[in-house]
Parts: C-alpha cells; sequence; structure tokens
C-alpha cells in the first residue's frame, strides 16, 4: 500500500513550516528528503509518524505501517544490546532478533549493557531495532549520524534489503547514501512566516 500525502500543512510551535506538499511512496521506493536547516524536515517526519497532528491535509497509508527512528535513539541503557532488540520486537509482535544483530554487526556486543555502547555503536542498535518491527514503512531523521564510513554502509545495504522485500523508506539525510532512491526537496513548499510572536513560541511537544 502507498504512503500518500495530499496538501500537507505542517506548523512547529503554532508556526506554519511547511505548505501544500504532496508526495506518494511506492512500496519497493525510497524517497530522500532534503531541504536547508531549519524548514521542516523533522516537523514532517514526526507529522507522518503520528506524532503531531497536520494542521490541514491528508496522510494515507500511514496508520500501524510506520517505523519511525528520531534523533534520539530511542534505546534502553539499562537493558543489554539483545534485550533491546526483544523489548522491540515483542511490542511490535515481530521479531528476527539475530538478523537484526548481524546486518549491524553487533553480535560481538548483543550482551553489553546498551548504555555502555559508543555513540556509533547505539546509532546502529537504535537502527536495528527497525528490523525487528516487521513494519513497512521506515521513517528515518538523519539516521547515519554518528556512523563510519562502514556503518554507512551497512545501513545502506539493510535500507536496499528493506526495499527488495517490498519495504519503502522516507530518509532526511544531508549525506549521499549510494541508494537508487527519489529525492524530496522541501525547500519550494516552505510556508510564508506567521507574525513574530508566534514565530517565537517554543513547542515543548518536540523535546
Ligand atoms: N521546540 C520547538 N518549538 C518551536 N519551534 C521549534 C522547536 N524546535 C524547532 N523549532 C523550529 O521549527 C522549524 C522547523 O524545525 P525542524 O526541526 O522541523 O527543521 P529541520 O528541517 O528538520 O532542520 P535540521 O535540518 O536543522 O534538522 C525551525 O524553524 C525551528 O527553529
Amino acid at each position: 500500500m502507498d504512503l500518500t500525502v495530499s496538501d500537507l500543512t505542517i506548523a512547529r510551535g503554532g508556526v506554519p513550516v511547511l505548505a501544500g506538499l504532496s508526495f506518494v511512496l511506492e512500496p519497493g521506493h525510497a524517497l530522500i528528503l532534503r531541504g536547508p536547516n531549519g524548514i521542516g524536515k523533522t516537523t514532517l517526519l514526526r507529522t507522518i509518524a503520528g506524532l503531531q497532528p497536520p494542521v490541514s491535509g491528508q496522510i494515507t497509508g500511514a496508520q500501524d505501517r510506520i517505523a519511525y527512528a528520531a534523533h534520539a535513539d530511542g534505546i534502553k541503557p539499562t537493558l543489554s544490546v539483545v534485550e533491546n532488540l526483544r523489548f522491540w520486537a515483542r511490542v511490535f509482535g515481530a521479531g528476527g532478533i539475530q538478523p537484526a544483530l548481524e546486518a549491524f554487526d553487533l553480535t560481538t556486543l548483543s550482551e553489553r549493557a546498551a548504555g555502555s555502547l559508543s555513540a556509533g555503536q547505539k546509532r546502529r542498535l537504535g537502527l536495528a531495532r527497525l528490523l525487528v518491527t516487521g513494519r513497512p514503512i521506515w521513517v528515518l531523521d538523519e539516521p547515519t549520524v554518528s556512523l563510519d564510513t562502514r556503518a554507512v554502509a551497512m545501513f545502506a545495504d539493510a535500507v536496499r534489503a528493506h526495499l527488495a522485500w517490498g519495504g519503502s523508506a522516507l530518509i532526511a539525510t544531508h549525506i549521499d547514501l549510494g541508494l537508487e532512491a527519489g529525492v524530496l526537496d522541501v525547500t519550494p513548499f516552505k510556508a510564508s512566516l506567521a507574525p513574530a510572536a508566534g514565530a517565537n513560541a517554543f513547542d515543548e511537544a518536540f523535546l
């Protein structure tokens, strides 16, 4: 099933950031989300993931089908690497823990407390989590932060395998992942700014 976004307007802190955005993401395809800092990429991904409502417009095909990886890794520091994956597999009712460990070269770290991992290792665990969700649409916000060249290649391989399985991915990134993917540049959808008072509003829900 496609993920379809129609005439979407989104806001952050009460200020519209993007307006009139429409696109379709089909199974087996990836879209790279591009645009300058602060334009609203994270806001768009959060809206598609259902963490905030749109101001207007429609999102269809997203319900219970999205695995979202935000800037934060979302890992449980006191659980081991393998316990983290078991936890997420149980939350999503899926599995495939061993392949997830292997895909991100985490097998030798599987009994380590996640809180004791390096930043790049934590990021690999956060991404391995995607594989145990069983969810078809990956929505990823700067997934390669802290990753070295080898880990970026592991991640790109995992995305390719996901697409080959019939999944899809929407990825905000500033680097070239070497994927066959479309580009969604949101720069033309920048909304005109609301009055200055609105622009200063702080939205705690984003923390
Ligand atoms: N907690 C907040 N409350 C209100 N406004 C915020 C908050 N956090 C960010 N903003 C503003 O919302 C706008 C959109 O931010 P967003 O994080 O979606 O941009 P982005 O395109 O993902 O940026 P980047 O490339 O820097 O990650 C920016 O102008 C930002 O200053």
